[in-house]
C-alpha cells in the first residue's frame, strides 16, 4: 500500500532507528571527508496473510543514487511464518518475527535494515497476518536529524588498516610507480550525471577502504571502470551464434589494438555516441574510451575481482553500409595511483 493510502505516527527517529542504522551501515569515521548521515523516507505498508502471503526474493531497486538500503519494520500482529531472509555474497540471515497476543514481549516493534544491494524474501506466512512499514534509506550529508551523540570509529584501529599500511610501506611497485584498484563489492547506482554521492554512499567494507585509503593520504577516487575482459567474454558467447567473418576480424583489431584492458571513466553518466562514418571498430573504440576516460596502467594491481552486477556506461550506434548497435557495462572501482619515486 502506497503512503497516499495510509498514514503512521510510527517515527523512527525517536526511537533511535535511525540512529543506529546511520552507525552500523553508514558509520562516521574520524576526520573522514565524508560527513554522512541517514534520511529514512516512508515507502510502503505490506500486509501479508495466510496461508499464502509471501514476497519472493528479489533486491529493492534504488529511487536514487543516494539510496543504499530499505528499513522494514515489523508491527505486533499474530501470526507465524513469514520469516524475512537476506542475502548478500553467500551470506544469509534469518528474521522471524512470528508472534503471538500471549507473549509477553507481544507489543514489541522488530525491524532489520540491509543494504540495497542485498537480496531478499519474505517466505510464507502460515497463520495470522504479518505487517511491516518500509522505508527507503538515503546517505544525507551533516548530521541528519540524530538524537544520540554519534559514535565516529577511528580507522586506524581497524585490522584492516594495520595490514594496507603495512603491505603499502613495503612498497608493492618497486618504486616505478602504478595503481591499485578495488572492485567494490556493494553495488552502486553510479551511473547518474548529476547526483553522485558517493563516496558518500559506499558501503560496508568498501566505505572502509576508501577511509583507510584517506587516512594513508593516497588520494582514492571513485570511478566507473570497463574491464574488457568482460567484452570478450561476452563475444566469446556471441561467437556460439557464428558471427560473420569481417565481425570476427573486427574483434580481433579491437583485442589487440586497445593498449589496456581497463578503461576508468572521467565522469559519471552514460555515453551515448553516434557515428555517421564507417571507422573501423577499434579506431571507433578507441576513440569512445579516449574521450570518455583514460586506459589504466597494464600493471594495475587489483585487490578483488569484479562481483557485483555492472551497469550500462556507453551505448554506441554506428551508420554506414553496415550499422551496428552496441552497448559496454562498467563497474565501480576505487582507485589510487602511485607516483614513481622521484615525481612524487
Ligand atoms: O515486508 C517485508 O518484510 C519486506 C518488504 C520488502 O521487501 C519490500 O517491500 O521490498
Ligand atoms: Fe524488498
Amino acid at each position: 500500500m502506497d503512503t497516499t493510502a495510509f498514514c503512521s505516527t510510527f517515527d523512527p527517529y525517536s526511537l533511535g532507528i535511525v540512529d543506529t542504522i546511520a552507525q552500523v551501515l553508514l558509520p562516521s569515521i574520524v576526520d573522514s571527508s565524508t560527513h554522512r548521515s541517514v534520511r529514512a523516507e516512508l515507502y510502503k505498508l505490506n500486509l501479508y496473510t495466510s496461508p499464502s502471503g509471501k514476497f519472493k526474493k528479489h533486491v529493492d531497486t534504488p529511487r536514487s543514487p543516494s539510496q543504499f538500503g530499505s528499513l522494514v519494520v515489523c508491527l505486533p500482529l499474530e501470526h507465524e511464518g513469514g520469516q524475512l531472509k537476506v542475502r548478500h555474497e553467500g551470506r544469509e540471515i534469518t528474521y522471524d518475527w512470528a508472534t503471538s497476543s500471549k507473549k509477553p514481549d507481544y507489543a514489541t516493534v522488530r525491524w532489520a535494515a540491509f543494504y540495497s544491494d542485498c537480496e531478499h524474501e519474505i517466505l510464507e506466512v502460515t497463520s495470522g497476518h504479518r505487517l511491516t512499514l518500509t522505508y527507503n534509506l538515503y546517505a544525507v550529508r551533516g548530521t541528519g536529524r540524530m538524537t544520540g551523540v554519534s559514535q565516529t570509529l577511528d580507522i586506524t584501529h581497524l585490522p584492516l588498516y594495520q595490514a594496507v599500511s603495512t603491505t603499502l610501506s613495503q612498497d608493492p611497485f618497486g618504486g616505478e610507480g602504478g595503481t591499485l584498484g578495488f572492485w567494490c563489492s556493494h553495488a552502486y547506482a553510479f551511473n547518474d550525471p548529476i547526483e553522485t554521492p558517493l563516496p558518500d554512499t559506499l558501503k560496508g567494507v568498501d566505505a572502509a577502504i576508501w577511509e583507510v585509503f584517506q587516512k594513508l593520504n593516497l588520494n582514492p577516487t571513485v570511478s566507473a571502470v570497463i574491464e574488457l575482459e568482460d567484452e570478450w567474454r561476452w563475444f566469446e558467447d556471441w561467437e556460439d551464434n557464428e558471427p560473420s567473418e569481417s565481425d570476427v576480424e573486427a574483434h580481433q583489431l579491437w583485442e589487440t589494438s586497445v593498449p589496456t584492458k581497463q578503461v576508468a571513466g572521467k565522469a559519471f553518466g552514460v555515453l551515448i555516441e553516434q557515428y555517421y562514418q564507417e571507422l573501423p571498430e577499434d579506431q571507433r573504440l578507441n576513440e569512445i574510451f579516449t574521450s570518455w576516460g583514460r586506459y589504466l596502467d597494464g600493471k594495475t594491481q587489483w585487490l578483488t575481482t569484479p562481483v557485483t552486477k555492472s551497469e550500462l556506461q556507453i551505448a554506441y550506434a554506428a551508420y554506414g553500409n553496415q550499422a551496428t548497435a552496441e552497448t559496454i557495462y562498467s563497474h565501480c572501482a576505487i582507485i589510487v595511483e602511485f607516483p614513481a619515486k622521484g615525481t612524487a
